[in-house]
């Protein structure tokens, strides 16, 4: 049975409102919504960026929500060949309506595709999210001129295949190799290993024609590591394999079902010199090399995807809270008083002590979001000016945040998942999508606790550029300033002060740097190896780089409230919200800030009760805060998360479809349990 989408969209909606008007709200999450003290279309606005981007972004929403091309039967209910095929499909309507809707702006399209593939991944994922960033990024211009319009006009469909077999992480040792020969102005593309299979690049499996390979440059005889090279993998004709060219798809996975996650061995394949990204290094006709003026420049491709991750995670994480608020409003549980009804679970401490860090984390996260992609575009273009010096510091902050923020995403997700008891494991709830869509966020695009050695490791070049004396770049400045004793605190007030919460994060990443800082020197004082000394001082590190994203987090959402314009009520909540994200971080990781003196037992009691005090604030806006992130059920894709708090029908209904209801007698009933129950010889 065809089930469509629920096709409330014919239901008007109204301006201030995104959603349908119910027929029928619960009264509970009715009387959550009228209890609040603020409106949340004033937080969409806010978070949008503006009541015009607001309804710009519905508006684009809806064109997808809309579309009775893009309809289609839960996907819970296909089987994976079926997904990938869906996918597919609606990739190209996708493609064919962007065009048509005439959607030119990036960010546009990006809401429309959101909004078309819903709970799903994008069928030309890695074409848009990686594939033409590369070709954008790497190319010169004569590359720019020829490739980007074979691939924007998606005359050629691509992936980035950088992980092998037997390396992900440390990509300078990847084996597949590009040998330049001059004598017919070629490079010769080969994998010479099981484990230099290419393994893992999205879409490469079955849809991709073409790919941006990462593969080791020898010319004249010598080596001079990983370069980029477009290379055509399938016939434009009838999509084969090309000579030399082995593809496939490595089987299914933990999630990602609808994508085709392949394989890819060459058997020295030729492509022509050109095929080598040529905008920062550079191989002439007889081989000589010229090389980049950053080593790193091959690796911004990685830089640009971990900042847009930063927002994925936040969009993820504010799915999932959205869903699990609601959901406690309306579910209730466990008679307190003979006779009175059982409480909403969102009235219980407990509930609420798992799903408010996590509100608060969605938005600490979807301001800190703002202020990386921001960061990102002005380091961009000072790139654009042949300025390399801001480099290695976006690096730092792009993969610590991506990894921060990625490892709080996933476990909120699984947190929420969990506050819906039983119903919160179905496919119903929409957490098993969401949590196994978002989960190899942890691991994709750099594992995490690499990528958070990666910020230590420049952390600790500031901690000693600091202790020289020398200037730093603004994000780490705070490393130069000597710790400011003890934590000023004498009553529960003082501890509400953005300021002073800042200040407390400020010190504990300060402390944590320096002692990381401390233990490698001692480590190899010790006579130890950088590698050996690197490798016995890890959980010091890891807990810096922590420590120094943690702070970033709190001091951007203390700075997002102090600097934009918002109403009292608007105010007064997010500062709510801040103050408990940064004290509830505080009572979590206590003893890091008891462990100096920083903080003593008594202001420990303090945060632990003003924790206690501010769930009470965020508890009567809960259902306003997720509200005001404002998605529509067609995007939430959750039976529990539902606007108009109608669980328990939409669940039944839901039910009713799953394919085993198709016959009231099943086919394994004839083939093998009436044969076993009805043998000559069974007794009860
Ligand atoms: C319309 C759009 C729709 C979009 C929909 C999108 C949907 C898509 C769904 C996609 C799903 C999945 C996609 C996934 C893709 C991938 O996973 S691609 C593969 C990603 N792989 C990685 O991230 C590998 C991680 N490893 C590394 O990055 C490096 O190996 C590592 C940094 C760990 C180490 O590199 P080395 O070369 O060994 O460097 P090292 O010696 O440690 O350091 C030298 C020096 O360089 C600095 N450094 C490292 N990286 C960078 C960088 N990127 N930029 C700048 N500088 C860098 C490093 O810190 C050192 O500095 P120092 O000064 O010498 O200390
Ligand atoms: C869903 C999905 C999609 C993907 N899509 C693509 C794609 O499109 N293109 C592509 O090229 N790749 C893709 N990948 C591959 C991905 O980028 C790699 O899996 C990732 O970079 C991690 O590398 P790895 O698998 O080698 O992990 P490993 O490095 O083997 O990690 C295993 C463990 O070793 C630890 N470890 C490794 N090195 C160190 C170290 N130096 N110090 C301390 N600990 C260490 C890690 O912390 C981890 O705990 C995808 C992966 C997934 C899961």
């Amino acid at each position: 049975m065809i089930v469509l989408f629920n096709c409330t969209c014919a239901v008007p909606t109204t301006m201030d409102s995104f959603h349908p008007v119910p027929v029928k709200v619960n009264p509970d999450l009715q009387k959550e919504r009228d209890a609040a003290l603020f409106n949340p279309v004033e937080l969409t606005y806010l978070k949008d960026g503006g009541k015009d981007k607001t309804e710009r972004r519905r508006r684009c929403e809806l064109l997808a929500i809309n579309d009775p091309d893009l309809q289609h039967k839960d996907i819970s209910f296909m089987a994976r060949n079926e997904r990938y095929s869906n996918a597919v499909r609606k990739a190209v309507i996708i493609a064919r309506k962007i065009k048509e809707h005439r959607l030119t702006n990036m960010e546009e399209k990006q809401l429309y595709i959101s909004a078309a593939t819903q709970y799903d991944t994008y069928g030309f994922g890695l074409h848009y999210g990686m594939f033409l960033p590369a070709l954008s990024a790497q190319c010169d211009e004569e590359q720019r001129n020829y490739w980007l319009p074979l691939a924007e006009n998606l005359k050629i469909l691509g992936t980035y295949a950088q992980t092998e077999l037997g390396h992900g992480t440390f990509i300078r040792g990847l084996e597949t190799t590009a040998i330049y020969d001059p004598k017919t102005e070629e490079f010769v593309l080969h994998t010479p290993t099981l484990s230099a299979l290419k393994w893992w690049p999205g879409n490469m499996g079955k849809t991709a024609t073409h790919a941006v390979v990462l593969a080791q440059l020898y010319t004249n005889g010598k080596s001079y590591g990983l370069h980029p090279f477009i290379v055509q993998l399938r016939s434009l004709e009838n999509h084969q394999p090309l000579p030399g060219i082995t593809l496939g798809d490595i089987g299914p996975k933990l999630g990602f079902h609808s994508f085709d996650n392949g394989f890819l061995g060459f058997d020295h394949v030729r492509i022509p010199r050109r095929n080598m990204l040529m905008k920062y290094s550079q191989v002439s006709p007889d081989g000589f090399y010229i090389k980049p003026i950053h080593a790193k420049l091959t690796y911004s491709t990685m830089v640009e995807a971990r900042v847009t991750l930063v927002s994925d995670i936040a969009y993820s994480l504010s799915q999932a809270v959205t869903i699990a608020v609601r959901y406690s409003a309306v579910r209730r549980q466990t008679e307190q008083i003979k006779g009175v009804k059982e409480p909403q679970i969102l009235d219980y401490r407990t509930q609420q002590l798992k799903l408010f860090p996590y509100l608060a984390a969605a938005y600490a996260f979807t301001f800190t979001s703002f202020v990386i992609t921001g960061r990102y575009i002005e380091v961009q273009n000072e790139m654009n000016d042949g300025n390399m010096e801001s480099l290695s510091e976006l690096h730092a902050l792009s993969a610590g945040l991506k990894a921060f923020t990625s490892y709080v995403g996933n476990e909120g997700i699984e947190v929420c998942r969990l506050s819906c008891g039983g119903h919160g494991y179905s496919q119903a709830s929409g957490f098993p999508e969401l949590y196994t869509l978002t989960a190899p966020i942890s691991t994709f695009e750099g594992e995490n606790t690499v990528m958070l050695l990666q910020t230590a490791r420049y952390l600790m070049k500031c901690a000693t550029t600091a202790k020289r004396g020398l200037e730093l770049p603004r994000f780490v400045l705070y490393l130069s300033q000597r710790q400011k004793g003890q934590c000023p605190a004498r009553n529960e007030s003082d501890l509400l002060d953005h300021g002073l919460l800042s200040d407390a994060f400020e010190h504990r990443a300060r402390r944590l740097v320096i002692e990381a800082a401390q233990k490698m020197q001692s480590n190899i004082g010790k006579g130890n190896p950088q590698h050996v000394a690197w490798n016995n001082c890890h959980m010091y590190l890891l807990k810096a780089a922590s420590a120094h994203c943690h702070f970033y987090v709190v001091q951007t959402f203390v700075k997002y409230i102090n600097d934009t314009e918002m109403s009292d009520a608007v105010r007064d909540i997010l500062t709510s919200l801040c103050q408990f994200y940064a004290l509830h971080g505080i009572w979590q990781n206590a003893g890091d800030f008891l462990q100096d003196g920083y903080m003593n037992g008594n202001q420990l009691d303090m945060v632990q009760s003003l924790v206690g005090k501010l769930l009470d604030k965020i508890r009567i806006n809960a259902v306003a805060l997720v509200d005001a992130f404002d998605f529509r059920d067609e995007i939430l894709c959750s039976k529990l998360g539902k606007y108009d708090g109608n669980v328990y029908e939409a669940m039944y209904e839901w039910a009713k479809n799953s394919p085993l209801n198709k016959t009231e007698v099943h086919d394994s009933y004839n083939k093998y349990l009436r044969p076993l129950m009805q043998s000559s010889k069974a007794k009860l």
